[in-house]
């Protein structure tokens, strides 16, 4: 964690409370699997196999979990519970940290140097990227931003108006055009606002059809291309936007969304709803993208800036 980054008791009590029921439903199975055992030997490393995969972490980083605990413990060595709970907390974090450098800036805070700097998010409808535009707007404001948002996903009216709630909800302006206009335009139109007012936070809706990857991947070429006319290095950040809640669907989304255009960092929501929260953990590892923000709630503030200490501790119990 950055020595900016404090995580005070009440990002911790929203970390814990949205993280309980992957915390009880599933990682209450590895309590099960390590209760009572004193030694890690070939049943222990299947029983956690089996934990891990179940809760959505995926084979692949399953694998590097189970290999990593072998390589740190001798077999059969006397570990009891709460000493193999830490280990794992310790090579899970390992795990997260090798894609998950946390910047050193505080959170919700961007380089002086972006004038503006500017954040394209994308990803399938539904799965939360309109009310995560909005949380971010409104914590990005809380912490000092002048913000503007870019309606340019045209496609569907719904998504027009939904921005322009939550920008109101977050006290920022929105930039958008009629129904069905040039996703670009509207794109460089909102960095002209930003430039033009000062505004030093720039974040842009983009539409998230998936049906076709070569019509998304032109669209979004299209606005980066455009977007570069005004600022010339933007986008500074593309964030893809998971519904985590959807498991190994979510593995599925990346996947498309990483082959039709550079993601460079990844959100991941309704954590809460959900018992399938190891997708953090498999997510991250399996593309090497970091996760940067994860979604805790409905609510304005429920988003946060992902710390792998804090995610991994949460689900753990504390046991690092
Ligand atoms: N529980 C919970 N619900 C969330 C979270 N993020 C978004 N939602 C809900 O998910 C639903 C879909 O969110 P939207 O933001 O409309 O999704 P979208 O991807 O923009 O979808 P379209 O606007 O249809 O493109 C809404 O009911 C949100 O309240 C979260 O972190 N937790």
């Amino acid at each position: 964690m950055g020595f900016f980054n404090f995580f005070s008791k009440e990002k911790k009590e929203t970390l814990d409370k949205g993280l309980e029921r992957t915390k009880q439903g599933v990682f209450s199975k590895l309590a099960r699997a390590i209760a009572g055992k004193s030694k890690i030997d070939d049943e222990i490393l299947d029983n956690l196999e089996e934990v891990f995969i179940t809760s959505d972490v995926g084979v692949e980083t399953t694998l590097k979990i189970i290999e990593r605990i072998e390589k740190r413990v001798a077999r059969d060595k006397y570990v009891n519970s709460s000493e193999l709970n830490s280990l794992l907390c310790e090579e899970i974090t390992d795990l997260l940290a090798e894609n998950n450098n946390e910047s050193s800036l505080p959170d919700f805070t961007v380089p002086a140097d972006h004038q503006p700097h500017v954040i394209m998010v994308v990803g399938v409808n539904g799965v939360g990227k309109t009310t995560t535009i909005g949380k971010l707007a409104s914590q990005f404001k809380k912490a000092g931003n002048k913000v503007v948002l870019g309606a340019a996903d045209t496609f569907r009216a719904a998504a027009i108006e939904q921005l322009d709630v939550w920008g109101e909800r977050a006290g920022v302006p929105v930039i958008k055009q009629k129904l069905g206009s040039d996703p670009a335009s509207v794109a460089y139109d909102t960095l002209q606002s930003a430039k033009a007012t000062g505004a030093n936070v720039v974040i842009i809706d983009t539409a998230g059809r998936l049906h076709n990857k070569k019509g998304l991947m032109d669209e979004l070429t299209k606005i980066r291309n455009v977007m570069q006319k005004v600022v010339p290095d933007a986008p500074h950040e593309v964030l893809l936007v998971l519904d985590g809640s959807t498991g190994q669907n979510a593995f599925e989304q990346a996947r498309q969304f990483v082959a039709a255009t550079s993601v460079n960092e990844l959100a991941i929501t309704k954590l809460d709803g959900t018992a399938k929260g190891g997708v953090v953990i498999g997510i991250s590892d399996q593309f090497r993208i970091p996760v940067k923000y994860i979604g805790l709630g409905e609510g304005i503030d429920d988003l946060q800036v992902f710390h792998k200490k804090e995610f991994v501790e949460s689900l753990f119990g504390n046991a690092g």
